[in-house]
């Protein structure tokens, strides 16, 4: 499962390779509307070794994060843009320097990189020129700034969903980055003490400077995964019995196919990408749970199962604090149609559950309309199909955070005092007998 590891910005040992990949990414993102998970997935960083591929994510990510403020920062010195790639190589350098980076290494690579480029290199005194009044002035403006806001076509529905002020908070922990969350197997408290985390109230572990997660103790052995808090939760509400049959929708990469394979569940899991299924065996195998896999469309579905766990496609708009890159590949133009398709999987997978049983929806958007409306209308098109509140009660979750037809709603700047949880909405539906 992807790094979730943070350090700060200013790494002094980030190198010329870490350095002019994370500037690539930068590119695609920005000018391709790619994912950095695609672009890493496409194999973009293959060449490079372990520490400097988590290096180059790394600063990719600052650099996102914190992109608002070093463009403030370096409009004082610049009469006009420069092309995308310096830019880019401008901003990564600031972003670098403000947060603590040796001026002497950030610009050095930093004007080498573009100093090399086939198009560019001409312009390495402009990159020489304004790292260095970046690095005499940037990092005291740069305290002074505004956190950085969404882009508007993502900012204005959520302000208009949750408030100006839960806007603020939203995008301060969007800002902070997300510490390592871990889903155990077994004990606890024990992983807790053996990664120096803390166990949080529902139950998974937090560890806040992770370093590398396949360097942390139990990851070979397969004690626990990488999963949000929040993402957690919504296997827990399944409520899953050992020997029950759990339909597994929309499964991969498998934390929560984990979670239910972990309640010794007899689980199936589908998926429509073979790539991410390989992923969730991965996984199954890391951690020697098991589960039937099967590849295919929820939509082409048969069967009947007595508890359903569906995660559907969505905006991902939930999980910014750790894919900063969302907000400036995407514009929103693809999410009416997941909107349309999480309706058609709540309708399909209400037919595979049997009379009695009981349905977890769950989407990692920040957006009501990939949550509350699913279910408000989802209730409107099924006579049989009711909210159970009750399920909710479980340690951890707070009664605020039920919503008014009973389903739970989650946003990253609940918990700020402890380091924040991923955007989700969970709801536990039940068939009527
Ligand atoms: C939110 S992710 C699932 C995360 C996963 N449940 C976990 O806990 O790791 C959504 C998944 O839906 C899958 N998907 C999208 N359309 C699908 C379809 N029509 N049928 C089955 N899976 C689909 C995607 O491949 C993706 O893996």
């Amino acid at each position: 499962m992807a790094d979730q590891s943070t350090q700060p910005a200013g790494n002094p040992q980030a190198g010329i390779p870490a350095r002019r990949s994370a500037i690539a990414m930068l590119d695609q993102i920005q000018d391709e509307g790619r994912l950095m998970a695609e672009l890493i997935g496409s194999g973009m960083l293959d060449r490079l070794d372990a520490p400097d591929r988590a290096r180059a994510q790394r600063l990719a990510s600052d650099t996102l994060r914190g992109l608002e403020r070093a463009d403030r920062v370096l409009k004082k010195h610049l009469n006009k843009v420069p092309p995308l790639t310096v830019l880019n190589a401008l901003r990564l350098g600031t972003v670098e320097l403000c947060n603590g980076g040796a001026a002497h290494g950030v610009v050095n690579d930093l004007v080498q990189i573009i100093g090399r480029h086939k198009r560019y290199g001409h312009l390495k005194g402009l990159v020489n020129a304004v790292l260095r009044k970046v690095a005499a002035t940037g990092p005291e403006q740069w305290a002074a700034l505004r956190v950085p806001r969404l882009p508007k076509w993502l900012r204005n529905p959520l302000a208009d969903a949750w408030g100006a002020e839960a806007m603020l908070a939203m995008e301060a922990a969007h800002f902070a980055g997300a510490p390592l969350d871990l889903s155990v197997k077994g004990d606890a408290d024990a992983v807790a003490q053996a990664v120096n985390g803390k166990v949080l109230t529902t139950g998974s572990v937090r560890v806040t400077d992770a370093g590398q997660v396949s360097a942390l103790a139990g990851f070979e052995a397969g004690d626990w995964w990488v999963q949000d808090a929040a993402a957690a939760i919504p296997a827990r509400l399944l409520q899953a019995q050992s020997g029950t049959r759990v339909l597994d929708l929309c499964a991969a990469p498998g934390g929560k196919t984990l979670q239910l394979a972990a309640t010794g569940a007899d689980v199936t899991a589908v998926d429509i990408s073979d790539s991410r299924l390989g992923r969730l065996r991965e996984n199954l195998t890391r951690t020697g749970l098991f589960a039937t896999v099967q590849a295919g469309d929820v939509l082409d579905l048969q069967g009947s199962w007595p508890a359903i766990l569906l995660d559907a496609p969505c905006s991902a708009t939930g999980t910014i604090r750790r894919h900063p890159d969302l907000p400036h590949a995407k514009d929103g133009s693809e999410f009416g149609g997941l909107i349309d398709l999480q309706a058609r999987m709540i309708d399909h997978a209400w037919g595979l559950l049997e009379a009695g049983g009981r349905m977890v929806y769950c989407t990692c958007s920040l957006l009501p309309d990939e949550g509350e409306v699913q279910v408000i209308e989802a209730l409107e098109r099924h006579g049989d199909m009711s909210v159970d509140r009750d399920a909710l009660a479980v340690p951890g979750i707070d009664a605020e955070w039920v919503t008014a037809e009973g389903g739970l709603r989650l946003r990253p700047d609940y918990w700020a005092d402890i380091g924040g949880m991923d955007g989700f909405y969970i709801a536990v539906l039940r068939k009527e007998r």
